[in-house]
């Protein structure tokens, strides 16, 4: 499609970041470029992004502004973006007769002196111009042909050329064979080299036997010695240059094994964390990793015994017609058992599958068994449940067994009757060629049976791993069946690419808003309509189950499935891009992960272009700091995976920080303080305030106590809104709130608290 790169004359250039200190001041903020855009927003991004957003899009691809990593914007840091993003990219200083020959190259952006861009729309060699078009133009304003003198004058001689990369594999595509093909094929140059070394290794080995035949029946018969010194000469170099060019074959095979190997790990991850959250909610761990794991065998077939039998192809291709040419009648029954060998393969593959269909179902079952069991091991040890776990574990390891064995002893019976066929293939022709050499009247016969013997021992081997290939195929298939089971499911992704970017003010309406999950009949939400202003605190409570926590996914985009509207600032949810929607929204839920590594780093998780003081920050408003500076390295404390040296109620603070360090627009705390020890909740409702100030706040609480505050608080009962209003006024008028505040506050008799008659009700 476009040419761009093979223009000659253009030379990638380093562009140094000093370069640019006109742009750099044009955009001296970085919090000026990075307005998250829709259509409106875009519109404040630096010139220089605008253009690359739209040569991007010509290309088929979406940039996210938000990206962006270059402090300031140089056509290196333009391109990084681009290369980023999975796109081909090159910064590039070029001269006026080289832009003259993108007459039809697609976009190619043009950094000003001033610190904008211009986008090159194509160019007339005739007439000495090139066809510029404005960052600013309508899509449908046509370009304008500017001369050499004009450009110069704005034009720093510098451009980023930007085109889809080849090697682009679609992200989203499913995961299949043909899939796998394609990631083979575009490692197209080192398969093709590997292809002439397989090729002249072939070609190489014809040359050993027929050597040995030459010395048989012209050395030995003749005595001629001259013939055997060259002959030793011959084999001496054909056996350096053989070996060279296996040494090589053997490198590129592991650098071809070695990047299909990191292509597919990190597509799979990538894939993986695109899934849905739904998806991790209905399988366990154990069986998702199962299956996944699956992916070794694939990436072992791709590169072992498929890369391996198919150069052995190009190798029977060669001997073959060799072996034919020394002696047609054993090279048929060597033909003939390959023959064989494959029909009794064939003959196995299916009720092989049927059983290989129970070891895999038998062996997910045990990993989701061991998963689980890890997971939940708090709760294992906390009940005594050892035993149970055990039994179940007994179990499936028993099923499993049973299972493999059921297979081994099937898988037995091709390999039983092919073994005897292989050794009549190697031996029986060796005695047939014995007797037919006794018989020979010309003397020949015993040199050609020596080269015989020599080529069908290379022929066999690949004409049975052909035969094997296709049981081997079998097995894969079952694997990639095992990975597609986990990765070609609905990602969020298509949503992730696409949708508005608008900035997030923090206004959130939910009108006349129902959803049910999967596999329910009683809505979780029912005609839920509520209106929270941006900036305020927004408080929701309501009996378990009755659809708080199901509000907080759904504003989380988790859940898009919904009817009737979800609105943030007027932008319906559903079509705002998922990754910006999430950037603008922090949530703590009841439980929280926190991963290995430093206190620090749990802060700041691996969120680019955040530092130490804004983790402390963070730590601050979320009244965690107090603890962290009495621990023995501060911030560099490590913590463990699940955090067992910290308390639940430092982890929570800790959780509120790590929520808080990007300076959410809405902040989602999700029964966040439930779990917490008296005085621990204290503390972070003692921050709230704080915490709150200049974002919108969503308190999802059974704690009254810790609501009252809230400009607003919401009730839920059974999926529907029974009332929203201020605390003073939901204690007038809210029946079920007066119940729930009384239960919950009968200890403070004569403090606001008036005992209820009506039976407390659970929460
Ligand atoms: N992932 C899910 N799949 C199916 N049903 C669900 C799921 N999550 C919640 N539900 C159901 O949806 C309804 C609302 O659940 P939700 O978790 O929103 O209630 P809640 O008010 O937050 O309860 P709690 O206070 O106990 O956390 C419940 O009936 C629950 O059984």
């Amino acid at each position: 499609m476009v040419s761009v790169p093979s223009n000659p004359g253009i030379k990638a250039v380093p562009v140094p970041v000093e370069a640019d200190a006109g742009v750099a001041k044009a955009t001296a903020s970085r919090a000026a470029v990075f307005v998250p855009g829709g259509p409106a927003e875009i519109d404040h991004l630096n010139p220089r992004l605008r253009a690359m957003l739209r040569a991007a899009r010509y290309h088929g691809v979406e940039l996210d502004p938000n990206d962006f990593k270059g402090a300031s914007v140089t056509a290196a840091d333009l391109s990084e973006w681009a290369g980023n993003a999975g796109m081909w990219s090159r910064a590039v200083r070029i001269r006026w007769s080289h832009l003259l020959r993108f007459h039809d190259a697609g976009p190619v952006v043009l950094l000003l002196s001033d610190g904008g861009a211009v986008i090159l729309a194509g160019a007339s060699a005739e007439r000495n111009v090139v066809l510029l078009k404005s960052v600013d133009a309508p899509e449908a304003e046509g370009p304008v042909a500017i001369d050499e003198l004009r450009l110069s004058q704005v034009w720093t001689g510098e451009a980023v050329l930007l085109r889809a990369a080849r090697s682009y594999i679609p992200a989203d595509a499913p995961f299949t064979l043909k899939w796998l093909a394609e990631l083979v094929r575009l490692e197209g140059r080192p398969l093709r080299d590997i292809g002439i070394a397989s090729v002249t290794l072939s070609v190489l080995t014809i040359l050993p036997p027929l050597i040995v035949m030459t010395v048989v029946n012209k050395v030995l018969q003749f005595n001629s010695m001259s013939t055997l010194v060259l002959l030793s000469a011959i084999i001496g170099v054909v056996f350096a240059y053989e070996t060279l060019l296996g040494h090589a074959r053997r490198l590129i095979i592991n650098v071809v094994g070695a990047r299909l190997d990191t292509k597919l790990q990190l597509h799979v991850f990538g894939r993986l964390l695109r899934l849905p959250l739904d998806y991790f909610e209905r399988h366990p761990a154990g069986e998702t990793m199962y299956h996944l794991a699956q992916i070794y065998r694939i990436r072992e077939f791709m590169t072992g015994k498929l890369l391996s039998t198919l150069l052995d192809l190009i190798t029977l291709c060669v001997l073959v017609p060799v072996m034919f040419y020394v002696n047609s009648t054993l090279a048929w029954i060597v033909v003939a058992c390959a023959v064989v060998i494959m029909l009794i393969i064939l003959a196995f593959l299916k009720p092989l599958r049927g059983r290989y269909k129970q070891v895999v179902e038998a062996e997910t079952w045990k990993s989701a068994a061991i998963g689980e069991t890890v997971v939940g091991i708090k709760t294992v040890k906390a009940l005594g449940l050892e035993p149970q776990r055990k039994a179940l574990w007994d179990d499936r390891v028993a099923e499993a067994g049973k299972a493999r064995l059921a297979f081994g002893r099937l898988a037995n019976w091709p390999q039983t009757l092919v073994t005897p066929i292989e050794r009549v293939m190697v031996l029986g022709t060796m005695l047939i060629g014995a007797y037919l050499a006794m018989n020979d009247s010309s003397g020949y016969m015993v040199g050609g049976l020596f080269a015989f013997m020599m080529i069908s021992q290379r022929v066999a081997q690949p004409l049975v791993g052909l035969a094997r290939l296709v049981e081997d195929y079998e097995e894969v298939g079952a694997a990639i069946g095992e990975v597609a089971s986990v990765l070609n499911r609905p990602s969020e992704t298509s949503s992730n690419a696409v949708g508005l970017r608008p900035k997030l003010r923090g206004r959130i309406t939910f009108s006349d808003l129902s959803f049910s999950y999967t596999g329910t009949k009683t809505p979780a939400l029912d005609r839920v309509s509520f209106d929270v202003p941006a900036g305020t605190m927004f408080g929701i409570v309501g009996r378990s189950g009755s659809g708080k926590s199901t509000i907080a996914r759904l504003l989380q985009g988790i859940n898009r499935d919904y009817t009737g509207f979800l609105k943030l600032d007027g932008v319906d949810l559903k079509e705002i891009n998922l990754r910006h929607l999430r950037r603008g929204l922090g949530v703590v839920l009841q439980d929280n992960f926190l991963f290995r590594g430093s206190i620090r780093d749990n802060i700041i998780a691996g969120r680019s272009g955040l530092t130490l003081s804004d983790a402390m920050r963070a730590a601050h408003l979320a009244g965690a700091e107090e603890f962290i500076e009495r621990m023995p390295n501060g911030y560099d404390t490590y913590i463990e995976e699940g955090s067992p040296n910290l308390s639940g109620g430092q982890k929570q603070r800790l959780a509120i920080a790590r929520a808080l360090i990007h300076d959410p627009t809405i902040l989602i705390l999700d029964e966040a303080t439930s779990a917490l020890d008296p005085e621990s909740e204290a503390v972070v409702n003692a921050n709230l305030m704080r915490i709150a100030s200049g974002r919108t706040m969503i308190i999802v609480s059974h704690r009254l106590a810790s609501l009252t505050e809230c400009d607003q608080i919401l009730v839920m009962d059974q999926g529907k809104v029974l009332d929203v209003a201020p605390h003073a006024t939901l204690l007038e008028r809210c029946s079920v709130y007066r119940q729930l505040w009384s239960q919950q506050n009968r200890h403070l008799d004569g403090r606001g608290a008036r005992p209820t008659v009506v039976p407390p009700r659970l929460i």
